[in-house]
């Protein structure tokens, strides 16, 4: 509670928190927003790998952590920009707490929730980057039919002088969401969230007295052999024409809780993966518990080159 502070979505309840929820989740869901940060984390995705050594060896953890530590920064740089000249008009989430006049809504609140927006940045979304990356080491079957599928819409996109938009790294990427979604299942980021019953509640037949703290563990859900065949086998195939949005698989939580940053999340290991796999091929070393995965980069070459080679 200390490190949240008192103010902080994770901490209250009822009504004010349904109101920051709704702004912040319907902020994440403006055009102007997607656009700006596809294009911006594209740029720093691109920076950061350009120096990258050919043979050495990445920490993906670490790059991954990078990436996003930038992020930050461009986001608070945007909000002490905005803050001197509010003009009443919502261009990023600072924006959005501000101009609602609520007046629970004070400055305390909103700069404590600003810092729940950058901790899943500096660590869920690297993890889910960095676990993406393990499970296709593992899995070449998967990662070849991610590169095609990414070079493929690369050169599509080249071929019509198109920049990449939000949805593009979305929808036009179907393989790569199924693998994005098999991370999150196998990965478990969040283990579990923390319920208080505010009253007697039956739960198939179980009764949770009022006052009671409960763990709903979804990794118990997630890896459940009666719910997944072969559940510690990384198998993005099982997603394709699979419903995702039900309540055995619950990544992002749900209810009036559910994660408002969810498509940010999806949008950012997309990006990270499309440059990834376009630019390079890697060997990944042993695993260790310091650092893992670690890999070694080799730069792909360029398509006109690989064309002339093999006509
Ligand atoms: C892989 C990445 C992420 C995962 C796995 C994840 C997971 C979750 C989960 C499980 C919850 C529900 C917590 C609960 O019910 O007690 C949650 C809530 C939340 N997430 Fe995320 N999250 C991720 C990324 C993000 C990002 C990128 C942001 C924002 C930039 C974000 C912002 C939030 C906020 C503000 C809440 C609290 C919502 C509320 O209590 O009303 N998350 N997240």
């Amino acid at each position: 509670m200390e490190l949240m502070g008192k103010s902080s979505i994770l901490v209250i309840n009822g009504s004010l928190q349904r109101r920051i929820h709704g702004l912040i989740g319907s902020f994440f869901k403006s055009a102007t927003l997607k656009s700006q940060i596809t294009a911006e984390m594209e740029r720093y995705v691109m920076e950061s790998m350009g120096r990258w050594r050919e043979d050495s060896p990445i920490y993906i953890q670490d790059e991954a952590k990078n990436a996003k530590r930038k992020m930050v920064k461009i986001i608070d740089g945007i909000i002490q920009e905005k803050r001197g000249c509010n003009e009443g008009v919502t261009k990023d989430v600072v924006d959005a707490l501000l101009n609602d006049k609520n007046e629970q809504l004070t400055d305390e609140l909103i700069a404590e929730n600003m810092v729940d927006l950058m901790i899943p940045g500096e660590d869920s979304v690297p993890l889910l980057m960095s676990l993406a990356i393990k499970y296709l080491s593992d899995c070449p079957a998967a990662l070849t039919q991610l590169t095609e599928e990414n070079i493929k819409l690369k050169k599509h996109k080249e071929k019509l002088k198109e920049p990449f938009s939000w949805n593009d790294y979305g929808s036009s990427l179907p393989f790569t969401q199924t693998v994005i979604t098999e991370t999150l299942r196998m990965g478990n980021i969040i283990t579990g969230v923390m319920r208080k019953a505010m009253k007697d509640v039956e739960i198939k037949g179980h009764l949770i007295p009022k006052g009671w703290c409960v763990f709903a563990y979804f990794r118990s859900v997630h890896l459940d052999d009666k719910l997944y065949d072969f559940p510690y086998q990384f198998n993005p195939w099982r997603w394709q024409d699979k419903e995702i949005n039900n309540g055995n698989f619950t990544p992002f939580g749900g209810g009036q809780r559910l994660c408002p940053g969810l498509d940010l999340a999806r949008l950012e290991t997309s990006i990270f993966l499309h440059h990834f796999v376009t630019q390079f091929r890697w060997e990944a070393e042993d695993d260790s518990i310091v650092n893992f995965p670690t890999v070694r980069m080799k730069r792909r070459m360029p398509v006109w080159i690989k064309r002339r080679r093999y006509s």
